[in-house]
């Protein structure tokens, strides 16, 4: 059953080899012009009738004669006698056949008989609109293949055309596979994972004009899989079936379509996405997207989005691009289209580009991506301070209002990031977590505009500031005081374990969980353990490492470690307990120019704003009893 020798095909040869196996033929229906919208026209629409079809006054004023007004000048005013030479009319107004031209009102003054007089003559079809004058019967409103836009709706009525023919919506089925998916809900029990690949595949097909039905959950069982494939392909014209597309033993995707019709081809040359499957039962497509998030989100766009806009007959739309600078060196496969989600922020007036280093199982770095760049299958890497050209996944404008900030994690930190947003819809906070020392380093680069930081001095005792004279050399800086916080062990609801203090992670039943190399949090264990006299070895779990306080903590609470050093408030969020150990200062530090910068001052002003304060404190293990003042390094 196992298949483990995928195909290695470059994706758009890929495509183009699908889509030219499957039928993209499409009927069509008519439907009311005035549900039309965004739906895209099966043949050319003409008009019914003319826009408009009597002549109408284009003025509020009088409708004359033209020939009556010739001899009127402002040395010779004309009398104009009511109903028989003029009569008045708004806009709009048919004007009868006798007249053929208007006044405007404000050119005209009105003797006490009602006649007027006019100082200026005027010639035939003046302020008239003609027959015709916008849209003339059978003229052609729309060709085939249009996509309607409310103004066209507008033309094809005014010009009594009230229905049209479009092509159908395409109809696709997605249809969810795996024995450890469930429906969503809350809490879910060791061992199952919530079903939420439809809920981004339905989302982007309607995006892209799709009739999406979605099928129950199919559990990983062939002949199940094949049933619900069969039954979706006779009744869509395109199908989507999710995981089940590697090598595992309960991998039956690739089979049940190969069974069922034609399997075009299985693997294609990127990376996420590899595992993607490209078939067809009968005439009808079939996508096999991988069971990750991003790797589908990927394969998705690739292959499922043009699909659709070739059944619509449309182009599908690009994505804006822009150039930046990479500030982190990202290795990739040869041979392999590498695909990093990135975040992007002006400092300095360049646009530095961030890769955000995770797996494919994260859904969280496409939420916080604002772009993709990726690294052709001919290059091995990128090297930071490369130009690289990224496909931005939101506004251009929304990245020229970024601050960014990168450095250590902090919750107190994620409070700021949100009452920015709240106060100011259009600025946005950027905060790439990779630890104290690699934001020290970001902002000496001159890649963000501030860097959280905690990083103890072993010799003096002292918080952040040797370190800013010592690592930041090219980038003037100032230290803007965040929060103190305790830091501490998270342990288990009831500490079952009773670990009270460094010596016991000796202890042969405690596995813990450590941060990676740079962190603050991982500089000031290391320092206690230093102190205490104990080696790394002689901790279980010393090697393990996470990128944040709160993955620590979830660890904890879940039961994956006994013991991790974090911050109280993590602890607290996780329903751990803590064993507070030292109070430690959270500092930004900031870049000169950005201080002095309108954005500066805004970041500034919010991070002392009593309300800000209060609902950090409110999350415990917290004191802004000094928060932002600011020191010269
Ligand atoms: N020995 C190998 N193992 C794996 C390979 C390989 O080449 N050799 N490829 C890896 C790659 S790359 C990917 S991508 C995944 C693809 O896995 P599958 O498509 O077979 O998917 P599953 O194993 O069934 O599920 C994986 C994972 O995906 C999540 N998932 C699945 N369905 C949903 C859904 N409807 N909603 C949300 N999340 C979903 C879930 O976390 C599953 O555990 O295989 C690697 N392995
Ligand atoms: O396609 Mo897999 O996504 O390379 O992780």
């Amino acid at each position: 059953m196992r298949n483990v020798y995928l195909d290695n095909s470059p994706r758009i040869d890929a495509l183009h080899k699908w889509l030219q196996a499957c039928s993209t033929n499409i009927d069509y229906e008519q439907i009311p012009v005035e549900s039309a919208l965004h739906r895209v026209t099966f043949e050319a629409v003409y008009a019914h009738n003319s826009n408009p079809n009597f002549q109408a006054s284009a003025m509020d004023g009088i409708a004359v004669k033209a020939y009556k007004t010739y001899d009127a000048s402002e040395a010779n005013p004309v009398e104009l006698v009511k109903d028989v030479d003029f009569i008045p009319v708004d806009t709009g107004d048919p004007i009868p056949d006798e007249f053929d031209a208007v006044i405007m009102i404000e050119r005209v003054n009105t003797l006490e008989n009602g006649n007027v007089i006019i100082h200026q003559s005027v010639g035939p079809g003046q302020h008239v609109r003609a027959i015709g004058e916008d849209i003339v019967t059978k003229e052609l409103i729309l060709t085939a293949n249009h996509q309607i836009r409310p103004i066209d709706q507008a033309a094809m009525l005014a010009a009594g055309v009230l229905d049209v023919p479009v092509h159908v919506k395409p109809k696709v089925a997605i249809i969810p596979t795996g024995d450890e998916i469930v429906k969503p809900k809350r809490d879910p029990e060791r061992g199952e994972l919530i079903e939420f690949n439809s809920t981004i595949f339905k989302g982007y097909l309607e995006e892209w004009g799709a009739e999406v039905t979605v099928f129950d959950i199919v559990r990983d069982e062939l002949h199940a899989i094949e049933e619900a494939l069969a039954k979706a392909a006779s009744s869509h014209h395109f199908v989507i079936i999710n995981a089940g597309s590697s090598a595992g033993s309960e991998d039956y995707t690739v089979h049940a379509i190969r069974n069922r019709g034609e399997v075009v081809l299985h693997g294609i040359a990127t990376r996420p996405g590899k595992p993607t499957i490209l078939g067809k039962i009968a005439e009808t497509p079939v996508l096999g997207l991988p069971g990750y998030p991003v790797s589908a989100w990927l394969a998705l766009d690739w292959f499922a989005k043009p699909l659709v806009y070739r059944l619509r007959k449309l182009i599908p739309p690009q994505r804006p691009k822009l150039h930046g600078i990479l500030s982190k060196r990202v290795n990739s496969v040869f041979g392999s289209e590498e695909f990093v989600r990135v975040k992007i922020g002006y400092v300095n007036d360049k646009l530095i580009v961030t890769p955000i280093g995770s797996g494919a199982g994260v859904v969280m770095s496409l939420v916080l991506a604002d772009g993709i760049m990726t690294i052709p299958p001919e290059r091995e890497h990128f090297d930071s301070g490369q130009e690289v050209e990224v496909e931005l996944l939101c506004q251009p404008e929304i990245i020229k209002n970024t601050m960014v900030g990168i450095g250590s994690h902090d919750l107190s930190l994620d409070i700021l990031v949100d009452e920015l947003k709240l106060r100011y819809p259009e600025k946005r906070i950027s905060s790439a977590h990779v630890g104290s020392m690699a934001g020290i380093m970001a902002i000496d680069r001159g890649e963000c505009h501030f860097a959280g930081i905690h990083l103890l001095d072993p010799e003096t005792g002292e918080y952040n500031h040797s370190y800013v004279k010592k690592f930041v050399k090219n980038t003037p800086v100032s230290i803007v005081h965040f929060v103190h916080r305790e830091q501490g062990f998270i342990v288990a609801k009831g500490n079952p374990k009773n670990i009270q203090g460094i010596s016991d992670l000796m202890r042969q039943d405690i596995v813990f969980v450590n941060r990676q190399k740079g962190a603050g949090t991982r500089m000031l264990f290391d320092y206690l353990l230093q102190q205490a006299g104990i080696v790394p070895s002689q901790i279980a779990g010393y090697t393990r490492e996470m990128f944040t306080h709160s993955s620590v903590a979830a660890s904890v609470a879940y039961g994956a470690a006994d013991c991790a050093m974090g911050i109280r408030s993590a602890a607290e969020a996780m329903g751990c307990d803590f064993v507070p150990l030292c109070e430690e200062k959270y500092e930004f530090v900031v870049s000169d120019a950005f201080l002095a910068s309108e954005q500066g001052e805004m970041l500034l002003a919010l991070i002392r704003d009593p309300r800000i304060k209060s609902r950090i404190e409110a999350l415990g293990g917290y004191s802004c009893r000094d928060t932002g003042e600011i020191k010269r390094p």
